[in-house]
């Protein structure tokens, strides 16, 4: 666009090229293409939502190109605007000087005036020479069905005219320049750009494949150092393309070249599948790409129907003999190879989340079901929190973005970049239908989740495939193991409706018959399988694990063996606590089985685990607290404990034969054992490596003024949800005047004590949960301590109580316990005649450990004992 402004005192017109960049993580590759055309950037923050997670991942693309950054505050026009909190988030996460920030409507057009001002006052203007030799940056490209490949360049040095001879430095290939011009927005011929313009050509290139973007075009006759171009897009999900009917190959191989002609970034490699005939396996930059791939194909009106199978990731899997397999197909990976399989490497992502403090926890625990490893947990503010997780990509390729939302009410922010490959135990899991594998639904899973995986695919296999004249035998394995079967009863025709009474030889001559002319059916015939199984085996592969589940408890009274199984009550969102105010003093038991709503009892655990003791009914809502944190423990952290006997099924491959089952006969054993769920059997803990300075998250600044202190070798802290959750029950600390900071540090060093962390320091947790602990006004002032001024707990208590329990406050409470003391000890000793020692009530000794008690709010000399 053209803009006039006052330069150097006169009316001056600017050129600007303005690039709009995608908001979606799939795109931020051509987000950082497009930087490589700017000198400068607009941040575009929202008013009311402040800082997302896009915005960090943009910022930082925009920063390492060392481009200007404005900073731009839009929709001050909302009600729930707050700029200067937004204000103060740039300032924290990114070094802005709020002072810089524009605040904008587009709505209203309040503010708009001064951005192009701004952008031509404090962007500088491109840095290339007109009389330097000719070299433009290609940075994008898509076909027009009048004038083919247009590209739009960016020149960096000289200039270019129409007639032009060049060439590409990638390939050596030289065109001749037929149209040139600029983006206004329209195309507009100009027949000329110079160096520091960005625009568009037209060079005879026959097909988008011959633009490689990131290329340098130079004059055929110079010779050029080629500029620095980009990485090649990467394709990250993977998914089979193929028509329901056979017959309509060649209208989806004609709909997919058209499709890719623009969009060069998909790759497309013939495959075909037993199940499902010829078809395409086609790469694409993430999730929402392939679905706006799939939705493009849909519309293509010459297509019936295209199946797509389950997306799924390059894995490399590593032999005995030294090769290495990528898969981007399961179906290509041997189910039972030559060589023994020495390591599964699966890609992972960086994934930024962004979320208003109340959902920590249940993004926590999803984050942990989806085998997420969190590196970085702090807040923006005092009502947003950032965290940063190491995710499979596979765990995020399917759903996590819409369950995040949901569970978010639609607050979180959620951002990744690609990271590096990692070591997993992955298994193929193989659907046979009457013996044969389907290629087409073979995939790849983590060891923990085959079995569960197997069972539900089986199960919904079962309800999709239509009946037959014969049996169908459907079963999922891992190798030559099959995990799951179900059976499909064959259509019966009843063969004796002819015979009216008569020789009962006859009539099992005819039986016999049926029974041989179904075996030969069953090998000879052939299933169909609809596209809704496929559908289907997509949701069960991702769905949650711990959906539905419901928990039981049970009370024993002592002495006494009895068990009483009681009323359950909706506990939180993935459980049911079973739980009654009716039994005193009774052990509450921990959960010994689950149950679906309605369906039979599945076992969490072989053994009963005393939690704790019901002293009165309120008490009932902290055990049962409790209860749901060692569960959470149990299962996060003690793997290796096989609390479950499905849970050995997962790890122990002789037990993957269902023949092989153990069962235990004090197991209250399930009516129906067709019921798949098994509460949280492979739950993953979120794993702090304290002592592991990889991801810097002891690195200085990095906590704040926290520095957690070392852990011995091989030692692991876990965060989970639990933990977090158990916080807000207890109620955080927000720094309000009736806030009593030693309560809560009493309640905070209960709960800490309910976790049981062998081999771990105290300080490390504690150090660790604390700032868990706090919101509001006290966020605050943990963020304006002194970065990496603390290392002990006993510093961070000490500065909470300095802070939230001043010297005055003490002075004050002294003066009323010595009061209070000597009314005591006056009455007591009236009342008996006699002179007594009288001990202060250790009312805070009971629930802490010497170490971990506050200190007192009085004089040294009087702490804990007083004297008549
Ligand atoms: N109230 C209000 N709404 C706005 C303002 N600016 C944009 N919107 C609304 O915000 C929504 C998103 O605007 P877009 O311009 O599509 O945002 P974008 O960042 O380009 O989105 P993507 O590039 O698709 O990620 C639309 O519904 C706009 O109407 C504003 O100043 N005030």
């Amino acid at each position: 666009m053209f803009h006039r402004h006052k330069f150097l005192g006169s009316d001056t017109n600017f050129l600007l090229n303005l690039i709009d960049t995608p908001g979606h993580v799939d795109f931020s590759y051509e987000v950082s293409r497009s930087l490589a055309a700017c000198q400068g950037a607009l941040l575009v923050v929202d008013a009311a939502q402040g800082v997302q997670a896009q915005t960090v991942a943009n910022f930082y693309l925009a920063f390492e190109s060392n481009l200007a950054i404005i900073p731009v505050i839009n929709k001050i026009d909302q009600p729930t605007a707050d700029p200067d909190r937004v204000k103060a988030q740039l300032k924290s996460m990114f070094d802005l000087d709020p002072s810089d920030a524009l605040l904008t409507s587009a709505k209203t057009g309040h503010g708009l005036e001064q951005v192009l001002p701004a952008v031509i006052d404090r962007i500088p203007p491109p840095p290339g020479k007109s009389t330097s030799p000719f070299r433009m940056l290609l940075l994008d490209s898509y076909y027009d069905e009048y004038k083919g490949v247009i590209c739009h360049v960016a020149i960096v040095d000289g200039a270019l005219h129409k007639g032009d001879k060049i060439c590409s430095a990638a390939t050596g290939q030289s065109y001749e320049v037929s149209d040139v011009g600029i983006m206004h927005p329209e195309l507009v011929t100009t027949g000329i750009l110079l160096a520091g313009q960005v625009g568009y050509i037209v060079s005879g290139m026959r097909s988008t494949k011959e633009a490689r973007v990131g290329d340098t075009l130079h004059h055929t006759r110079t010779v050029i150092h080629p500029l620095p171009g980009f990485k090649p897009a990467k394709q990250m999900v993977f998914s089979g393309l193929y028509p329901a009917d056979g017959s309509d190959f060649e209208a989806l191989n004609h709909a997919i070249e058209r499709l890719t002609c623009n969009d060069a970034s998909v790759s497309v490699t013939k495959e075909s599948s037993t199940a499902l005939g010829l078809g395409f396996r086609c790469g694409f930059l993430g999730l929402l790409h392939m679905d706006v791939f799939h939705q493009r194909l849909e519309q293509a009106r010459s297509l019936t129907h295209v199946i797509s199978t389950v997306p799924t990731v390059p894995y490399i899997f590593e032999y005995s003999n030294g090769s290495k397999l990528q898969v981007q197909n399961p179906a290509a990976l041997p189910s039972n190879p030559k060589y023994q399989l020495v390591a599964c490497r699966e890609p992972t992502v960086i994934a930024t989340i962004i979320i208003p403090s109340d959902y920590v926890g249940p993004v926590i625990t999803l984050c942990a079901e989806r085998r997420g490893e969190q590196l970085e947990y702090s807040f923006i503010d005092s009502q947003r929190a950032f965290m940063k997780y190491r995710m499979p990509l596979r765990e995020i390729v399917v759903d996590f973005y819409n369950e995040l939302k949901s569970i978010t009410s639609g607050y979180a922010s959620f951002d990744y970049e690609d990271s590096e490959y990692q070591a997993s135990d992955l298994v193929k899991l193989d659907i046979l239908l009457n013996g044969q594998p389907v290629d087409a639904m073979a995939t790849i899973v983590h060891k923990s989740k085959a079995l569960r995986v197997g069972r539900e695919l089986v199960e919904k296999l079962k309800k999709f495939i239509d009946r037959q004249m014969f049996e169908i035998i459907i079963q999922a394995a891992i190798g030559s193991k099959v995990i799951a079967r179900e059976t499909l009863s064959a259509m019966r025709k009843n063969v004796l409706a002819k015979c009216y009474g008569g020789d009962v030889t006859r009539k099992r001559k005819l039986l016999e018959k049926q029974k041989e002319g179904k075996k030969r059916m069953k090998r000879v015939g052939s299933v169909d399988i609809p596209q809704e199984a496929f559908h289907e085996l997509l949701k069960v592969m991702f769905r949650k694990v711990y959906e539905d589940v419901h928990l039981k408890l049970t009370y024993r009274k002592p002495f006494n063996e009895d068990r009483i199984h009681i009323l359950a009550s909706k506990f939180c969102r993935d459980m049911w606590l079973v739980l009654t105010h009716m039994l005193p003093l009774w052990e509450l038991l921990c959960m010994p089985s689950t149950q679906r709503s309605g369906a039979p009892l599945l076992l969490i655990y072989l053994k009963s685990q005393l939690i704790g003791i019901i002293i009165e009914p309120q008490d009932a809502e902290t055990l049962a607290a409790l209860a749901r944190a060692q569960l959470n423990q149990q299962n996060d952290g003690q793997q290796a404990c096989h609390p479950n006997p499905d849970d050995d099924d997962l790890r122990d491959d002789d037990l993957l034969d269902p023949a092989n089952r153990r069962r235990t006969e004090n197991i209250a054993v399930p009516m129906n054992r067709n019921c798949p769920f098994r509460a949280r059997p492979d739950r993953q803990a979120v794993q702090f490596e304290l002592n592991n300075d990889k991801y810097g998250m002891d690195g200085v600044g990095a906590t704040g003024a926290i520095i957690p202190p070392p852990l011995s070798p091989g030692a692991k802290f876990n965060i989970t949800s639990t933990m977090i959750e158990l916080l807000h029950l207890k109620g955080l600390f927000g720094g309000l005047p009736g806030d009593d900071p030693y309560m809560h540090l009493v309640n905070f060093v209960t709960i800490y004590k309910s976790f049981d962390n062998p081999g771990v320091v105290q300080n490390a947790i504690l150090l660790r949960l604390f700032p868990l602990s706090l919101s509001g006004e006290a966020i605050l002032w943990l963020n304006e301590l002194t970065p990496d001024s603390t290392t002990i707990w006993r510093q961070l208590k000490e500065a909470f109580l300095e802070r939230f329990f001043p010297p005055s406050r003490s002075v004050h409470l002294r003066d009323e316990i010595n009061n209070f003391r000597d009314s005591v000890v006056a009455s007591s000793a009236a009342s008996v005649g006699m002179t007594m020692e009288y001990s202060m009530p250790p009312c805070r000794d009971f629930v802490l450990g010497v170490d971990d008690l506050p200190p007192q709010p009085i004089d040294p000399e009087n702490e804990g004992v007083s004297h008549a």
